[in-house]
């Protein structure tokens, strides 16, 4: 298995953001993380993606801890990415780079993968400080395709995208899922519909609901109905 939340668990002060959060993803796979503002989302991903210790529980990432799982098998994502105002794209992606230990022909490769996953041709000379909220967003998602992990966590990764860049980034989605196991937060269901082959649906930090897109929409293909009453939201 690719990404596993195996009972995870975390606190903040009094708040308990999520509790006893368990769900798998397998290669081939888009799982799309639905709920309300504050459901625990955010908190699991960056869990899934090292960048917190859970409290409970452990997050595995091809079968390994992910505090002890290789940088280069996790591309993230996080929810509204600033940072590195100074650095030009081009700048920004070969520190990632530097970062994963790329180096020579491997970083080349990495950074035309990366302008290519978040269509950043244009941008590569420009600093992250000066660009527009779209296109910082883009930057990141570049940074997060960079060196072709195996799993990708992304949080929010079409919000702040205009029409075109959101439908773009969805087929490449698509089409990364054939070889990569991806979790992606949303609260466009329409997305999750199109996009996703399964919903797992927070509410007050836990699983209220883990199924296949399928068995959740209504008649109509839409998800609106059981995410609303899973969710306990209207
Ligand atoms: N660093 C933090 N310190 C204190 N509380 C936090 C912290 N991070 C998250 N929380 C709290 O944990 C809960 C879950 O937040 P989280 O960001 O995971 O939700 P979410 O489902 O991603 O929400 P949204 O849809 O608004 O992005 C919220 O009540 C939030 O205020």
């Amino acid at each position: 298995m690719l990404i596993e939340a195996d009972h995870l668990a975390k606190r903040f002060g009094d708040k308990t953001a999520v509790s006893d959060v368990s769900f798998m993803a397998a290669e081939g796979a888009i799982v799309a993380l639905l709920g309300a503002n504050g459901a625990g989302k955010s908190t699991a991903m960056r869990m899934l993606a090292g960048f917190l210790a859970p409290d409970a529980g452990e997050a595995r990432i091809l079968g390994r801890p992910v505090s002890r799982a290789a940088r280069a098998s996790i591309g993230y994502l996080p929810e509204s990415p600033t940072g590195f105002p100074d650095l030009t794209v081009r700048e920004f992606l070969v520190f990632a780079a530097e970062a994963r230990g790329l180096r020579g022909a491997a970083r080349r490769r990495a950074l035309e993968r990366a302008i290519e996953a978040g269509d950043l041709a244009e941008a590569v000379g420009q600093p992250l400080g000066t660009l527009s909220q779209g296109w910082r967003q883009r930057a990141w998602i570049g940074q997060a395709f960079l060196h072709d992990p195996p799993v990708l966590i992304l949080d929010e990764p079409t919000t702040a995208l205009d029409p075109g860049q959101k439908r773009r980034l969805r087929a490449r989605l698509r089409e990364a899922a054939k070889t990569k196991a991806i979790v992606v937060s949303t609260h466009i269901l329409e997305e999750a519909e199109t996009l996703c082959d399964r919903a797992i649906v927070f509410r007050d930090g836990r699983v209220a609901a883990d199924g296949s897109i399928s068995e959740l929409v209504d008649a109509g293909g839409r998800l609106t109905g059981a995410y609303e009453t899973l969710a306990g939201v209207s």
